[in-house]
């Protein structure tokens, strides 16, 4: 049966609606503009009138008498002068039209004197900069017109400026960082510190928009974001350079915020990220945050530098391999993440050659979170031993087509101490916490396009993906929920986002910290004799690898000994480390 056309109206009805919306917003506007006279009277017959009322109202009792039979007199007499009631009729329409008039000040066009001052030195500021002796025509020039250099401001109303476009001579180099970031540095000065800038170069037109950044919110708990398998959210931005927003919910409010994502897997530009921040600024909690997402559909190897036991929440979690906090076991882990990586590379291309799609364990995510391995590289050169971040170098270098991605966080005066692979492979870039511009230029790649200013919030930085460009960031707030100093509701929102504990071997579950429900054995699942997989631990660990509770195993290990869970001179008990079974 043929199908019969839509009516226009609904085919092509947007544009139509449109058209008659804007048809109709035109024939009210001429409406307005002729009657404009009419309503004007209209307006002051209103306002004579409960003038008259109020008058009536406010004469007392006793006098209103006379006022009436003064005003009948009035009547009377306009009633039979000649042409008097014709004379009446025009002097109440004039004083109508008198009363009725608009009487909104008009909007004052241009700064007030505060504002102006304000425009004026900062023109006399920028003078030394955007001007040479040679010009014939400065635009800059001492006691100049400051109207002609700033096409546009706006202030905020506390005064202080919102928004400037500043135009500067063809000459001024600016194409150069160095020139870009004296202007910027005096702007941010003049216009007020404290806050976070925007600056925009239009080197075509030889301007320069400054604009006054709103803070970003830092009262985001960690939460389940809305985002695909692969996607992880390092935080979140301002809604000029990204376009999609993610739902987040505050409390008992929903609200939308753009997110910075990172993309990880097979597909990825930048597999690997390389965090760096000022000691405090939020390096692990960024690290954690990743680490509570990554759970979703991988496995975790943590290596934790710092030593501080910021990680324990993610001890015996289901799908955490290991924690490793000592260097023994730091170089255990990541030499076994070396040969998982190649494991997982050969399994890969066998299946290509066979035209088969990967094995799902090659294909489940394996993450490797390094934090603070600048302190492993002391200890390991004090002990003769092997920096663990050599260790790196494989994941690194082939951990895309692996599916094993690797985060390091560091240090920002440690970035000399990282090797060279990690500073290759990491393309996905954070900084957190005060950095000078050159700092952030040397770690981003690109110089960031916002004033750092020098008290932020920990969770404050900037990230750059790739070539991307830098984006202003803000990390999720996701505490160590064994912190005391951590509030209820954020210690809530990371307990709730943690995965069950693997139930071990033997049938022992370590006790649960405080504020966590101690988490009943799943029905269906028996303690399993000493080194057998449980169930779950069959779905949860990679074939080709086997969790080892150390109460099932202690494995005195010594140097000798040269399987991936075994490295260095002294024991190293097994604790959950996965060891390669081939
Ligand atoms: N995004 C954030 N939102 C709220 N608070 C944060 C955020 N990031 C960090 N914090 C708080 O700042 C403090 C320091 O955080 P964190 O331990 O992550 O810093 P760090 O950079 O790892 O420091 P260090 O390297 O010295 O261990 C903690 O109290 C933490 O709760």
């Amino acid at each position: 049966m043929a199908r019969r056309p839509l009516p226009r109206i609904l085919s092509n009805g947007g544009a139509q609606l449109a058209r008659s919306r804007e048809l109709a917003r035109t024939a009210a506007d001429s409406a307005t503009d002729v009657l404009q006279p009419l309503i004007t009277i209209a307006r002051g017959l209103r306002r004579l009138a409960s003038a008259a009322g109020r008058r009536w109202a406010e004469t007392p009792k006793d006098r209103r008498g006379a006022l009436l039979f003064l005003a009948a007199s009035v009547v009377l007499v306009v009633a039979l002068a000649p042409y008097g009631p014709l004379l009446a009729v025009i002097a109440l329409m004039a004083a109508a039209a008198w009363q009725g008039r608009d009487r909104t000040p008009p909007a004052s066009e241009g700064p007030d004197v505060s504002q102006a001052q304000r425009l004026k030195s900062l023109y006399e500021a920028l003078v030394p900069y955007f001007s040479v002796a040679e010009d014939p025509d400065p635009l800059y020039t001492h006691g100049g017109e400051w109207e002609k250099a700033f096409p546009a401001y706006e202030f905020d109303e506390t005064g202080r400026f919102a928004h400037l476009v500043i135009r500067y001579p063809a000459y001024f180099t600016d194409g150069e960082t160095e020139s870009r970031a004296r202007i910027e540095h005096l702007l941010s000065a003049k216009a007020g510190r404290g806050r976070e800038y925007h600056f925009a170069w239009h080197e075509e037109a030889n301007h320069l928009s400054l604009t006054a950044l709103s803070p970003l919110p830092t009262d985001i708990a960690a939460q389940r974001f809305v985002t695909a398998p692969g996607e992880t959210v390092l935080g979140f931005t301002d809604p000029t350079q990204v376009q999609r927003t993610l739902p987040l919910t505050h409390g008992q409010e929903e609200r939308d915020v753009p997110p910075v994502v990172w993309r990880t897997g097979v597909r990825s530009t930048e597999p690997h990220l390389l965090v760096l921040g000022q000691p405090g600024s939020g390096t692990s909690t960024l690290l954690r945050s990743v680490a509570l997402q990554a759970l979703l559909h991988g496995d975790l190897l943590i290596v934790d530098g710092g030593g501080t036991g910021e990680y324990a929440c993610l001890t015996g979690r289901d799908g955490v391999l290991a924690v490793e906090c000592g260097l023994t076991g730091a170089l255990t882990s990541l030499e076994w993440a070396t040969h998982e990586t190649e494991r997982r590379l050969v399994a890969v291309n066998q299946a290509r050659q066979e035209g088969r799609p990967p094995p799902e364990d090659a294909r489940r995510p394996l993450w490797i979170l390094v934090d603070r391995p600048s302190a492993f590289a002391h200890l390991a050169a004090a002990d003769g031993r092997r920096d663990p971040q050599s260790l790196l170098q494989v994941p690194l270098r082939h951990g895309r087509a692996a599916n094993v991605t690797v985060v390091v966080a560091d240090h920002l005066d440690a970035l000399d101490l990282l090797g060279d692979g990690v500073r290759q492979h990491t393309r996905a870039r954070v900084v957190l916490g005060p950095a000078t511009a050159d700092q952030l230029a040397t770690v981003l790649g690109a110089p960031a396009h916002t004033t750092p200013v020098d008290q932020v919030p920990p969770g404050r930085g900037y990230a750059r993906l790739g070539a991307g460009p830098v984006h202003r960031i803000q990390v999720p707030a996701t505490p160590d929920p064994y912190d005391d100093a951590t509030s209820d509701a954020h210690r809530q929102a990371v307990l709730d986002l943690l995965p069950p504990r693997t139930q071990p071997a033997d049938g022992e579950q370590a006790p649960p910290p405080p504020g966590e429900e101690p988490e009943p054995p799943p029905a269906e699942e028996k303690p399993a004799p000493a080194g057998k997989e449980t169930e779950k631990e069959k779905e949860t660990v990679p074939a080709g690898k086997q969790k080892v509770p150390a109460e099932a195993a202690p494995a005195p290990i010594t140097a000798q000994d040269t399987s991936p869970a075994t490295v260095g001179a002294e024991t190293v008990p097994a604790k959950a480390v996965a060891a390669e079974s081939s």
